[in-house]
């Protein structure tokens, strides 16, 4: 790829572009004067990249038949067998497919992304082979992970694994089937608005979305730097906690890392919740979408905790329900800016850039009649309000989410857990092909109020299992103190030992 000197036209169409008027002796003149950094560009063209070198053999895989997929949640299965001992050693581990696997195609549930592959392993991806994982394969996921259905994606609807025909919930849709149907012992998914927790809520698994800047994001296709964060969904706490060792704490690549407080958070199973304080979050139970016996389930697992020595108190945090209205400028402009018109990355973060996604995904320009209804709708509304007001709503939202981290963090002054439902309803029917838009994007965005602030105010939350309604999993939140994933941990566990949740 080289860069040329442009036309004296392409100089005068770009100088409209940024409201210059131009003579032709200025054409001739800025054309002249573009020449010595034109050259600079050339030298970097032709320098090689400076990327992470890649640890393990592996094939492109296959893509499974539908006899052997079907939930439609794998993408493609590839066998990539880690080092030959470490904490993961016999676990199996599928990824979302968002996440950079080199030499395995990747779509990020887009079909604008076919026939990409990447070229280097995310920072977790090589965390996980080190510590003797065996990858399994990529999942499907959400259309650019813009949705907390399971129907957006370009191939095809995801199905529950306890009811087909039903929502996986999502973005990380196909990471919650694999995990809950026993396909593999873990998987990653990835969190910007819940979807990490909404899939763990309707698929009945245990799913943590990490504080902020403790796991690194690193090859992973980001929406949007504030927002993104990837994190571990298991069957069982002990194998999240476990995985959570492995993946946690900084790589020199991602600018958001600061001062991690990484834990051996396995240390945490078994402690018990004598003395803890958790306050179950008002609010969390008075969302619009909420369903009584989502309620009454999460409250009769609040009184367990009580049984099992915690203090477990009502707390009221008025402005949790504006946490959606605060995520949403942050959500739209940043997906807009950054995932969409930045080509994946946008600019100004000292991060490890994948030129060639960048190069790949500027492809859909070209087909955008394709992109799910989600995310023309999303990046529609992020385009309106950003031409005619710019990003000062943005700016705005980001500053706001700063008073809500507050607000948590008064209430975690009282209490060491906020609990609440992960969605305020369970798995809900799969839309019909032919539903109509307002359906598909009902059930994609109606689910994500009480996960999504958690999102902007960067602390740790965790869905874990606590019952059935109707044959489908109920899942409660758990919300702790920045970087204290290990108190989550420490109830999730106190919770699970009380016995099998589909029987509660
Ligand atoms: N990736 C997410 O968490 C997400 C979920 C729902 C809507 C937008 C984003």
């Amino acid at each position: 790829m080289t860069v040329v000197l442009p036309t004296p036209a392409q100089l005068r169409s770009v100088a409209e572009q940024c409201g210059l008027s131009l003579t032709d002796d200025d054409v001739t003149s800025f054309r002249g004067l573009m020449q010595g950094s034109i050259e600079a560009y050339n030298l970097v063209a032709a320098m090689p990249d400076e990327l992470p070198e890649v640890k393990y053999p592996r094939t492109p895989g296959y893509r499974p038949s539908a006899e052997e997929n079907p939930r439609n949640a794998w993408y493609r299965k590839s066998t990539v067998k880690g080092a030959a001992s470490g904490k993961l050693k016999g676990k199996t581990v599928a990824l979302k497919d968002n996440i950079m696997l080199a030499g395995v195609p990747m779509t990020n549930g887009s079909s604008t992304l076919e026939g990409y592959v990447p070229d280097f392993d995310a920072t977790i991806v090589t965390r996980m082979l080190d510590a003797g994982a065996e990858i399994a394969g990529k999942v499907h996921c959400e259309h650019f992970c813009l949705s907390g259905g399971s129907h957006t994606g370009s191939y095809g609807p995801v199905h529950n694994p306890h009811k087909m025909g039903y929502s996986a919930g999502g973005s990380s849709s196909g990471s919650g089937v694999v995990v809950s149907l026993g396909e593999v012992d873990m998987a990653i998914g990835g969190d910007q608005g819940g979807s990490i927790r909404m899939p763990a809520s309707f698929c009945g698994i245990y799913g943590m979305k990490p504080t902020w800047g403790l796991v690194p994001y690193t090859g992973i296709m980001p929406i949007e730097i504030y927002v993104d964060h990837t994190g571990p969904m298991t069957a069982t706490v002990a194998d999240n906690a476990l995985l959570l060792e492995v993946l946690a704490g900084d790589d020199g690549y991602d600018p958001r890392i600061k001062s991690p407080k990484v834990e051996e958070y396995t240390k945490a199973l078994g402690q018990g919740v004598k003395g803890m304080k958790i306050g179950i979050v008002k609010e969390g139970f008075e969302q619009p979408t909420a369903e009584a016996a989502v309620n009454e389930s999460v409250r009769e697992a609040a009184k367990r905790f009580k049984d099992l020595g915690a203090t477990v108190e009502t707390v009221s945090i008025p402005m949790h329900l504006l946490g959606g209205a605060i995520w949403t400028p942050i959500g739209t402009e940043g997906l807009t800016q950054t995932m969409m018109f930045g080509d994946g990355y946008g600019l100004s973060r000292g991060d490890l850039y994948s030129t060639s996604l960048m190069d790949f995904h500027r492809g859909w320009r070209r087909q955008a009649d394709s992109l799910s209804e989600t995310t023309k709708l999303f990046m529609m509304l992020g385009t309106y309000i950003n031409n005619n007001f710019g990003p000062r709503f943005y700016g705005k939202a980001l500053n706001i989410s700063r008073r809500l981290t507050a607000a948590y963090d008064k209430a975690f002054g009282d209490y060491d857990l906020l609990l609440m439902p992960t969605t305020p309803m369970k798995a809900t029917k799969l839309p019909e092909p032919n539903a109509s838009r307002e359906e598909y994007v009902a059930r994609a965005l109606e689910m994500i109020s009480n996960t999504a602030p958690f999102d902007i105010t960067h602390h740790p939350a965790m869905s874990l299992p606590c019952g059935m309604v109707d044959g489908l999993p109920v899942g409660l939140m758990l919300a702790g103190r920045m970087f204290e994933e290990s108190t989550i941990y420490r109830a999730a566990h106190a919770f699970e030992q009380i016995g099998d949740w589909k029987k509660m």
